[in-house]
Parts: C-alpha cells; sequence; structure tokens
C-alpha cells in the first residue's frame, strides 16, 4: 500500500499493535508511571480504628453538656493515649482520657475536645466547651472501607495512587511490563553529539528527540544506536533485536534516493512491507513494516517529522499496547491568534502554543528539517488539505503534545 491517509495508516498501525498481557511485581517506589495490572481492593478498613482529630481529651459528650468558659465541667483523666498506643479501657461517664491526633480512641468516648478547651489537667482536666456527639471524631474506614475497589486495572500509578496504595498495605504491586522499544537512526551525515563537528556532518537530534519522546510514554529503551547507511548493517541490526522489543523505530533513509536503505534492509531480512508514505506533511515517506510480529516503524529523517510522527503514528500504537488512557490523543478546537499564509497542498501539521486565549504559531521557518522554532510548542496545528492558509480568530483543530 501507498499514499495513506494518516486515518488508514493509523488502521494499519494498530492493526498490526497488540495489546501488552505480561504483567511484573514491582516494589511500590519505582511504580510511579506504571499501569496497574489488577483491581486493588482494600483488605481492612481504614483507618483501621476510631481515632482522634485533635490534640486533647476523648471523653462522652454527655458530660460536657453545661460546660462554658466560666463553667467549666471537671473530668478524671485515668490514661494518656498517644498515636501508636493502643487502649482497651472503657472510659465511663464522668472520665477522660488524654489523646493525641491518629491516636486511638478508646471505647466509650464518642467525642474529642481539643487542648485550647481545657486547662491541659493531667489527674483531672476542666472542659470549657460543650460538644456534640461524634464531634471532632474519626471514624475507622473513614478513609476506605474494606473489600472496596480503590484503583481500578489499567490505573495510571502518580503520586496519589501510591500513596493510596500504601495505605492499603502494599509493598509490590502487579503491573503491566512496559513497552519495549529500539530506536535506530540511520544517516552517515549525522554525527553523535559531544564530538567536534566534521565537514559535511550534523548532530544527531533525531536519536535524542525519538528517545525523550518514548520515555515520555513510559516506553523501557532497549536499544539506542546509530546504523551507517548500509542495508547490510540495518538488516543486521534489526535481526539482534527484533526478539527483545515490542516495536522497532527507526529515523531516516527511507525516501528515494541512492543511501535510503531502509526499503532493501527490511528486503533482505523478509520483512513484510504494510504500507509507504503517508499523506501528511511533514513525515511523509514513513514506512511500515512488520518483522516476526514486531512492528517496525521507519520515520522520515527531518527531525521535525519525527517530532510530528512520534505523536500523530507511534502514540497510537503505544496507547493501544498500554491501555494507558493518558496516551489518548487529545484534539482540541481553538481560536488561531495569528496567521499562517501557506496555501495547505495536502495535509499539514503545523507546531504552535496553546494556552486558554488560544494557540498561536511561532515566527521563524516551518520546514520539516528544522527543529529550533519548535521550543516552547506544546501542540500540532492539524490542518486539512485544501485548506487556503488559517487567519487569525479562525478556528483549528489542535493535537496537543
Ligand atoms: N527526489 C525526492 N527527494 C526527496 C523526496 C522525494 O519524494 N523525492 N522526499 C523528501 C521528503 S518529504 C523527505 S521527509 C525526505 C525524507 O528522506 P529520508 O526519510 O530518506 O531521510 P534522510 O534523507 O535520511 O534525511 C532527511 C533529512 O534529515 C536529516 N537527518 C536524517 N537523520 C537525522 C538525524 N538522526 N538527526 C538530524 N537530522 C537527520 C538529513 O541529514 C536530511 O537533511 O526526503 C526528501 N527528499
Ligand atoms: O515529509 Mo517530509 O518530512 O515533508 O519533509
Amino acid at each position: 500500500m501507498e499514499n495513506l491517509t494518516v486515518e488508514e495508516a493509523l488502521e494499519q498501525l494498530l492493526c498490526h499493535t497488540k495489546e501488552i498481557e505480561e504483567t511484573e511485581e514491582v516494589s511500590l517506589l519505582l511504580a510511579r508511571g506504571r499501569i496497574l495490572a489488577k483491581d486493588e481492593k482494600a483488605e481492612f478498613d481504614n483507618p483501621p480504628f476510631d481515632r482522634s482529630p485533635v490534640d486533647g481529651y476523648a471523653c462522652h459528650f454527655e458530660d460536657l453538656s453545661e460546660a462554658k468558659s466560666d463553667t467549666p465541667v471537671c473530668l478524671k483523666v485515668i490514661e494518656e493515649i498517644d498515636a501508636g498506643q493502643y487502649s482497651d479501657r472503657e472510659v465511663k461517664l464522668g472520665e477522660a482520657v488524654r489523646i493525641m491526633t491518629g491516636a486511638a480512641i478508646p471505647t466509650g468516648c464518642d467525642c474529642c475536645v481539643r487542648q485550647e478547651d481545657t486547662d491541659y489537667g493531667e489527674d483531672t482536666v476542666k472542659i470549657f466547651k460543650s460538644k456534640k456527639k461524634w464531634q471532632d471524631y474519626c471514624f475507622q474506614g473513614e478513609d476506605f472501607k474494606k473489600d472496596t475497589v480503590l484503583l481500578k486495572k489499567g490505573t495510571k500509578i502518580g503520586f496519589v495512587e501510591t500513596g493510596i496504595l500504601a495505605s492499603m498495605g502494599r509493598a509490590k504491586v502487579l503491573v503491566k511490563r512496559k513497552v519495549k522499544a529500539a530506536v535506530l537512526t540511520t544517516g552517515d551525515e549525522v554525527m553523535t553529539p559531544g564530538q567536534p563537528l566534521l565537514p559535511g556532518k550534523i548532530y544527531n537530534s533525531n536519536q535524542s528527540l525519538l528517545a525523550t519522546r518514548l520515555l515520555d510514554f513510559d516506553v523501557e529503551l532497549v536499544r539506542i544506536d546509530t546504523i551507517q547507511d548500509e542495508p547490510q548493517k540495518m538488516a543486521e541490526a534489526i535481526k539482534e533485536i527484533a526478539g527483545q522489543v515490542d516495536l522497532i523505530v527507526t529515523t531516516g533513509a527511507v525516501s528515494v534516493g541512492k543511501k535510503d536503505i531502509m526499503h532493501e534492509a527490511l528486503r533482505l531480512i523478509g520483512a513484510e512491507r504494510i504500507f509507504w508514505r503517508v499523506l501528511m506533511k511533514p513525515g511523509m515517506p514513513t514506512l511500515f513494516s512488520v518483522y516476526h510480529d514486531v512492528p517496525i516503524v521507519s520515520l522520515s529523517g527531518n527531525p521535525f517529522g519525527v517530532a510530528v510522527s512520534v505523536d500523530v503514528l507511534i502514540r497510537p500504537m503505544l496507547h493501544k499496547m498500554t491501555q494507558d488512557e493518558t496516551l489518548a490523543i487529545v484534539h482540541k478546537k481553538c481560536v488561531l491568534k495569528n496567521e499562517f499564509s501557506k496555501k495547505i497542498k495536502g495535509r499539514r501539521y503545523v507546531r504552535a502554543f496553546v494556552d486558554e486565549t488560544g494557540v498561536m504559531i511561532p515566527c521563524g521557518l516551518h520546514s520539516n528539517g528544522v527543529l529550533a522554532t519548535m521550543a516552547g510548542c506544546n501542540c500540532l496545528i492539524d490542518m486539512q488539505e485544501g485548506r487556503p492558509g488559517i487567519h487569525a480568530g479562525e478556528e483549528a483543530e489542535v493535537l496537543l503534545l
């Protein structure tokens, strides 16, 4: 297949993408960003006991009905219970316990009084304020009740979820295994940053850009490499890594030049060629193949093409593999704040910045080989074919990055 629309290309990409079924247990502090592999149900009430929300005294509300600042009620203090301690003693009418925030309230008590409303007494205490039944009193299970599903399978674990899991007593958590991917860039003209630049060369920006974006999507990068522009070398690299990954992404060498070696490399290993060329700018010459059930997405070499294709084409595949809802593409309609006067021949993605006031296209060059003007951008404007440019005040379809 050739010259597919973005939607047709996505259909093919997703048709060759499988959900990851394997799970693994990870310790809670390493669970950030992972996807829960099963529902997490509470095995006990939390808190597991009635507790005091104040530093003060626990007692019977009935005893305090007449308590006022000028006519305090005096109660006998029978015990002190600090947080972490537990008492079996029953508190009777006329009695109180000294209690600290978070400590278990003993039986008999039905309210707590903050110490500022007392004389801080040790053996007896004067209380200057009346209370309602269960006032300043936290019940067992007010956070969660035994047998309640607190987190559903498929939830992405963030700081709140790790807190909830910890309060459930989990030291380890069952999560989906991460997607494993390899990033292979081509180009005899590219050099690894950090070396002095030689004539005719440029630095390899695709590798870092792509690897970082895949890390944003919580992908485990099993191999990141630069391969010479020789079909045999690329063929070997793909063969070597295919058994260890769920996805291979390459950049460059997919067009029609003499050194566009991806076509030959994939032929050499007998990969099934699914499609070539997607009707979009940038990223038009994208080539998609499958080798031993592993999808290989070969993106064009232009860095802006890579930046667009990783979100437009690869992100939906990762969404399917992980079922991570945060990877679902979000489209929004926004008002354009400035002008993009180029006539749109085919479908085009334009770098832009969106906020609550609208969407703004950066000035400077918008060529597919130009990455620098994308700095600070947080979205792409999805411009449909045939649109005669787009003007300030018009509505634009935005894809959030
Ligand atoms: N005669 C034709 N020429 C071209 C066509 C065409 O249809 N007929 N299509 C053009 C389009 S559109 C694109 S996109 C490019 C795609 O070419 P490739 O995907 O084969 O990519 P390369 O030629 O390898 O590289 C393109 C461009 O990007 C630079 N590049 C490559 N890799 C990196 C990297 N890792 N880091 C930074 N920059 C990289 C490379 O030096 C080139 O400048 O083909 C057009 N030509
Ligand atoms: O499709 Mo290419 O990335 O237009 O320049």
